[in-house]
Formats: structure tokens, sequence, C-alpha cells
């Protein structure tokens, strides 16, 4: 079982498998940044995989592929395939913005990946362009259709931006009732690569939005979830994804590795270890150890919950993979 520092239960790593991105989301890459990690800098999927199973044998229990964009790096299908066929009860599943998804989810699904997050910031056309700078919505959307139709089991996020998306948060939630995917808006978390002008919805203005149409129940914390969950009268059960609450972080279960080999404790802070060499090396009782120093070296909490409002992170979404 892997412990950290504050007496957390860790085992739940996120795999960024690039930081390459086919959108420029204003809250996360509005810009290309000035240099991508060149390619052979990379961990290979082999490589990733190595380590994938160090933490899976430590206790790891659920991997989440993200990036970037994932399904931008070629053969998502085999990298499924190797961590799914090694611990078949692992809770295997990817983060996507969904606009490459129509072609891939069969092949993913076939793999072994059972679960998709996919991010849909807007139904409508213009507004889903203005926020990721190209016009997505359609191609995001058969995504999600054909995802659903393989039988991938999916959830919805959502960053509400104020004066951009934060007049159709219903209309949102309403899409995702009637599939029955379960949404999570995400409260924008300050960060010095996205855009300075972005601002979010905290938690209470985005209730006070949904209160609108809908009465609803807060419900009791789940597990290690970060989200907060509220009960709709019929049932419905939509969430929140707080970070700028204090209590946020108690119950944190993560790690994030990148894809050239850096393991990341916190999405807040830069502090981060190489495992590259290690792996290169096939020194897998190295890699381990480097884990565990990580572990025993995680924050307590991110900066976002403290009292300054204008804390702002310096770690890049796309690179940590969220
Ligand atoms: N501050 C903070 N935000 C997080 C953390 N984990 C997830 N988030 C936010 O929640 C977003 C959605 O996460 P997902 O990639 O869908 O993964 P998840 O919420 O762990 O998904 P489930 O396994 O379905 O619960 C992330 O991109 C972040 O914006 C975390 O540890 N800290
Ligand atoms: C970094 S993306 C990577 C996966 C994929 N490209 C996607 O967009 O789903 C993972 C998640 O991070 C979220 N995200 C990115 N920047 C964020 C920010 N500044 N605040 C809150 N969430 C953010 C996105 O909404 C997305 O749900
Ligand atoms: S949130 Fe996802 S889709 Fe948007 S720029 Fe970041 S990595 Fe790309
Ligand atoms: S902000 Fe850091 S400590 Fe808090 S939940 Fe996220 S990774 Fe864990």
């Amino acid at each position: 079982m892997l412990i950290d520092g504050h007496g957390r239960t860790v085992d739940y790593l996120r795999v960024s498998v690039t930081e390459r991105c086919n959108f420029r989301c204003q809250y996360c890459m509005p810009e290309k940044p000035f240099s991508w990690v060149p390619k052979e800098e990379l961990l290979t999927y082999e490589e990733l995989f190595e380590f994938i199973k160090v933490g899976i044998d430590e206790g790891i229990k659920k991997v989440r592929i993200t990036g970037g964009e994932p399904l931008l790096r070629e053969g998502l299908e085999n990298f499924v395939e190797m961590i799914s066929s090694y611990k078949n009860d692992i809770d295997l599943a990817l983060t996507t913005n969904g606009f490459l998804l129509e072609h891939a989810a069969g092949k993913l699904k076939d793999a072994g990946l059972r679960r998709i997050n996919i991010s849909l910031d807007s139904l409508k056309e213009d507004v889903a362009a203005k926020i990721a700078q190209k016009n997505v919505l359609k191609k995001v959307l058969k995504g999600i259709e054909t995802a659903h139709k393989v039988g991938l089991k999916i959830k919805i996020n959502c960053v509400p931006m104020k004066g951009i998306n934060d007049t159709e948060l219903v209309d949102i939630l309403n899409f995702c009732k009637e599939k029955g995917f379960p949404i999570r808006f995400i409260e924008y978390m300050e960060n010095s690569h996205a855009k300075n002008t972005a601002k979010g919805l905290n938690s209470e203005e985005i209730q006070e939005l949904i209160r609108k149409s809908y009465s609803f129940q807060k419900q009791e914390r789940e597990g290690s979830s970060p989200s907060q969950n509220y009960k709709l009268d019929d049932g419905y059960v939509f969430g929140i994804i707080e970070p700028h609450k204090d209590d946020f972080c108690s119950t944190c279960n993560r790690i994030r590795l990148t894809a050239s080999g850096v393991l990341i404790p916190c999405l807040y802070y830069e502090d981060s270890k190489s495992i590259k060499e290690a792996i290169k090396e096939g020194n897998i009782k190295k890699a381990a150890a480097i884990l565990k120093e990580v572990l025993a070296n995680k924050p307590e909490k991110n900066k976002w919950s403290s009292e300054d409002s204008n804390e702002t992170s310096t770690r890049a979404f796309y690179e940590t993979g969220g």
C-alpha cells in the first residue's frame, strides 16, 4: 500500500501520454507553448508501462490516461491493452476532449478501456469554438455518441467561465441528464499558462445558476473523489469540483506521471522528480524508491484554497494532465 507523508492512501495514478493538444482552451493552453518536449525525450508506451507496473504492484488501483490530448498519441489502444491485460480489475479510464473519439472509441473499448471522461464546455457551436479556439462541437458530440454506443461509461467535465458559457450550465446539465451521463462542473483553477482574462465561476455561483431550474441536495462526500455531488429531486446527480475549498485535498489519493517520466505529487506545485533514468536502466527498485520519496513529500494541500484569492499555479494543466 502507498501512504503519503500526511497519512493518505495513494491508489490513483494519472498518466499524461502527451502535452500536445489539438485545442487551445482559454483556461488551459490558449497559445501554443514556445516549444514542445521533443518526441525523443518522451518515454515510450513500454517504458511508461514499466512504471505503471511498479505502481500497480505497490498498490495503485486506478489508472487514468490523460494529456494534453491523449488521442493525439498514436497507438493509444496498444497502451490501454498493456495495462488492462496486466491486471484486469484495474479501474482504467481516459480523459479526452472527444474530438478524435469517433474513430478511436471502438478500438479503445476492445483494448480494455472501461470509462471515459469527456470535456464539454458548451452546446453552442460559436461558444465552444471561442473556448477551444477551433470549430469543435460537432466532432466532440459525435465522439460522445460513438463512445456511448460502444459501451464506454461516460462522465462529462465542464469548466464554467464568466461571460462565456455561464448562461448555458443548465442546458449542458439537461443534455447530460437526458443521456444518463454524470456531469461535473470544475471550478477554474488559476494558472499562469491560461489566458489572463479567464475568470471561472465558484461552486456557489454554479449552484445559484442551477437552482434557478432545479432544487437539489448536497450529498455525503464519496471516498477520495474530488467531486462534491448534489442530487436533484428526480435522483440525477451532478458534481462540482471545488479546489478552492479548504477540505478538498484532505482525501487526495493521487499522483501524476508526465509523458517525459516526471512524477508530480500535486497539481498545484512545481515539485517533481524524474523516474526516467531508473526506468531506462530497468532499475525497478530505484523507480519504486523514487515513487515512495515523492509520496513522502506530497504537499498537504494546494494554494488555490488559501485566503489569498490571487493564488495562481505555475504548473501547466496540459503537462500534468489535469
Ligand atoms: N485541484 C485538483 N483538481 C483535480 C484533481 N483531480 C482532478 N481534478 C480536476 O478534475 C478534473 C477532472 O478530472 P478527470 O480527469 O475527469 O478525473 P477524475 O475526476 O479523477 O475522474 P473519476 O475517476 O471519474 O472520478 C481534472 O482535470 C482537474 O481539473 C486534483 O487532484 N486536484
Ligand atoms: C488538461 S485536460 C487533458 C485531457 C483532455 N485534453 C481534456 O480536455 O479533457 C483534463 C481536464 O483538465 C481540465 N482543465 C484544464 N485546465 C483547467 C483549469 N485551468 N481549471 C480547471 N480545469 C482545467 C479540463 O477541463 C479537462 O477536464
Ligand atoms: S483542456 Fe484539454 S483540450 Fe483543452 S487545451 Fe487543455 S489539454 Fe487541450
Ligand atoms: S490540489 Fe494537490 S493535494 Fe489537492 S487534491 Fe489536487 S493533487 Fe491532491
